[in-house]
């Protein structure tokens, strides 16, 4: 693939990160949190990714914190200005604010312009971004694996993305060439790159990554809801057990209720699903079926183990 975007017969991408022209120019973040700021951290750390980077955040004291923080090369308040003159902008804010976003920058943004994005839904992150794209500015969506319960610019960190899956949801009519410049700054932030369509994405974070949120934030009011019944601080009895099932529940809030208004198809599917097996073992504890408790425990942890073995957990 790599090919593609250096041709027939070039250096191979390792030597052309360690000889000459940086991947791009100007890299626009717009959006400097933790996803945002990691890839800028990624960027500085690792070489060969930008000459120069462009963060934009519009509350002042982000911008006074980024500017502390120094991972970018200039902080810019101003999103039309951010963008212009770059050659690659990457959208790091949440999923419901893309729309907005991208018509204060679409007239601001360079022709021959990549425009990716690093947003945890693809499906509505198409449908908002392609009405709106200049003619000659390439979009390829792109979702990151990785991440923390910890949101803002002092989260991020440079070896965010190592050993992760970044998925990309190249558009049907999108630039092959574009995309493969998208896929390779994924590979220089060290993460393994896949491609699959936007449906097919929305189905699988669904359950592996929104779904599990959702159980999260909600078991934490169904505990807090209990303590309030029994006048019992029951979350101060809290073991590794809750701990360790409930760490995403701190999770950001605009965040999470833009990821699921914005893959509500896939989630609620998924949630229906689970529903429906989690109420098979709900009967079989109720009539006391042993062998269906166990089966359900012993696949439970066969799956589990076999995440560890491939060393996603
Ligand atoms: N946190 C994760 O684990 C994770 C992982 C993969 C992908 N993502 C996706 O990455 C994106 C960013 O998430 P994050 O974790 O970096 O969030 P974050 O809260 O750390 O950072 C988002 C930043 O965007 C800024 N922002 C919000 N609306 C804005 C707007 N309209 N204009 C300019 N700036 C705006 C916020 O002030 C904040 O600084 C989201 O789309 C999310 O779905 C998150
Ligand atoms: O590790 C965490 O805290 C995360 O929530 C990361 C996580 C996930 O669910 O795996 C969250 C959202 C993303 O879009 C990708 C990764």
């Amino acid at each position: 693939m790599a090919e593609q975007f250096f041709g027939r017969g070039a250096a191979t991408p390792d030597q052309v990160r360690t000889q000459a022209a940086p991947l791009f120019e100007r890299l626009c973040l717009i959006g400097a949190g933790l996803i945002g700021s990691s890839i800028a951290r990624a960027a500085r750390a690792k070489g060969g990714i930008a000459r120069s980077i462009v963060a934009h955040t519009r509350r002042p004291e982000t911008l006074d914190r980024i500017r502390a923080l120094g991972f970018a090369d200039v902080v810019e308040p101003d999103a039309a200005r951010a963008v212009a003159g770059a050659d690659g902008v990457i959208l790091c804010v949440p999923v419901g604010a893309y729309a907005g976003v991208m018509r204060e920058i679409a007239p601001h943004l360079a022709p021959g312009c990549i425009l990716t994005d690093v947003g945890s839904t693809k499906g509505s992150v198409i449908r908002d971004l392609r009405p709106l794209l200049p003619p000659g500015v390439h979009l390829v969506p792109a979702h990151p694996m990785a991440g923390t319960e910890h949101s803002g610019p002092d989260a991020g960190f440079a070896e965010l993305f190592e050993g992760r899956y970044c998925i990309l949801t190249p558009l049907r009519e999108g630039d092959p060439a574009a995309t493969e410049r998208v896929a390779e700054l994924w590979r220089r932030c060290g993460s393994m790159v896949e491609r699959m369509d936007a449906e097919t994405h929305d189905k699988v974070v669904a359950i592996v990554s929104h779904l599990p949120h959702l159980i999260a934030f909600t078991i934490c009011g169904t505990a807090d809801d209990l303590a309030e019944e029994t006048r019992e601080a029951v979350l101060r009895f809290a073991a590794s057990g809750f701990r360790d099932f409930t760490r995403i529940a701190a999770s950001d809030v605009d965040m999470w209720r833009d990821i699921f208004l914005n893959n509500r198809d896939a989630l609620l599917e998924m949630l229906a699903r689970f529903t429906e097996d989690s109420h098979a073992l709900a009967r079989a504890v109720r009539w006391g079926q042993a062998d269906f408790i166990e089966d359900r425990i012993r696949r439970g942890r066969r799956i589990r183990r076999g995440l560890i073995e491939r060393r996603q957990a």
